[in-house]
């Protein structure tokens, strides 16, 4: 490991990540976190680093750029680094070492509470024997759902099965494993399956400053069906999803995703000179969400922006850059 090379950990980390072995915006989170902890670590005992406090600095943010550098649309990671640098601080490599450790430990267990919380919250909004639609997989929306069976509430679902990936299964599993009765859908029959749903809950990946809800390919379409058929929607989100580059009028990057996801090499081969697109998420407009819910309380997506000032007010620093 050179001064400014990431270890082992944080590139293993990172190619997980981009690979989607690791996926989910909170768990992105959490393990980003974890990776500059063992940075830390690393540097802490490396050659080039361990006794010159500016060396290590120059060590950890190269890691959180590696980092940064996975995937585009899940503001939770970008806020994740964030969080963690803003809190390294010491003049000795060993000071600096204990801070990085310390706010990563604080961030992953903050995470922790906050989806604990934002459950609570969203379990509040579904009533005993209501049927709950499901898209892609979200720790954060299946926190609803589980807190709403530990309330005693008997739901069930309807769980569409989220090409191209298929996260819908890993829901489906966590929920069958939860003692909720599941049905697997096909993402096409999601409009037919409405009539016999009672809300919809999906998560996100990144919130914007004017409530637009970045989630996984597909949320919008479903958004504007529920509302056609008169069935609830909300987002379930914690805090960390606030993307602050949206509160100075950027927008948010949607991952294109390889075509490999979508087509098999044969199949590809033989439909020739034909594009095949793979857009990871879309944008569902504040009008067609009726709640997003987060640990600090549900809100009108109109009016997330007052949060989000109050959280991120000044502004999206970029502490991993080179100074
Ligand atoms: O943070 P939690 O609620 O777990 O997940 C939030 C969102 O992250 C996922 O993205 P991907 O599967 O990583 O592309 C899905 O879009 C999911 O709704």
């Amino acid at each position: 490991m050179t001064d400014t090379e990431p270890a082992p950990a944080v590139r293993e980390t990172a190619e997980s990540i981009a690979t989607m072995e690791i996926r989910g915006a909170a768990t992105i989170a959490s393990a980003a976190a974890e990776a500059l902890a063992e940075q830390a670590e690393a540097a802490a005992e490396a050659d080039a680093t361990a006794s010159d406090p500016e060396a290590f600095r120059a060590s950890m943010r190269a890691a959180a750029r590696t980092l940064r550098e996975t995937r585009p649309t899940a503001v939770s990671l970008p806020n994740a680094l964030r969080y963690v640098l803003q809190r390294m601080e010491g003049d000795s490599v060993d000071r600096l070492r204990r801070s990085v450790v310390d706010a990563s430990e604080a961030f992953v267990e903050q995470l922790d509470r906050a989806q604990e919380d934002l459950g609570q919250v969203g379990a509040n909004r579904l009533a005993d024997g209501d049927t709950v639609m499901t898209h892609c997989h979200s720790t954060d929306a299946l926190a609803c759902i589980e807190a709403a069976v530990e309330q005693g509430k008997s739901i069930s679902a309807v769980v569409k099965e989220t090409r191209p990936r298929q996260q819908g299964h890993i829901t489906a599993e966590q929920l069958r494993d939860a003692g909720v009765p599941v049905t697997l859908i096909v993402d096409s029959a999601a409009r037919r399956y409405l009539d016999e749903v009672d809300h919809v809950v999906v998560g996100a990946d990144s919130i914007a400053a004017d409530g637009g809800v970045i989630n996984k390919i597909g949320t919008s379409g479903l958004a504007v069906n529920a509302r056609e058929r008169g069935v609830p929607i909300m987002t379930a989100a914690q805090t960390i999803k606030l993307h602050p580059e949206t509160l100075t009028g950027h927008t948010v990057e949607i991952e294109m995703r390889d075509e490999g996801e979508v087509i098999e090499p044969e199949a590809r081969e033989e439909i020739g000179d034909i594009a095949v697109e793979n857009p990871a998420f879309d944008v569902t407009p504040p009008r067609y969400m009726d709640a997003i819910v987060t640990e600090q309380g549900q809100f009108p997506p109109e009016s997330i922006v007052t949060l989000m000032r109050e959280l991120f007010g000044e502004g999206a620093a970029e502490p991993w850059a080179e100074p």
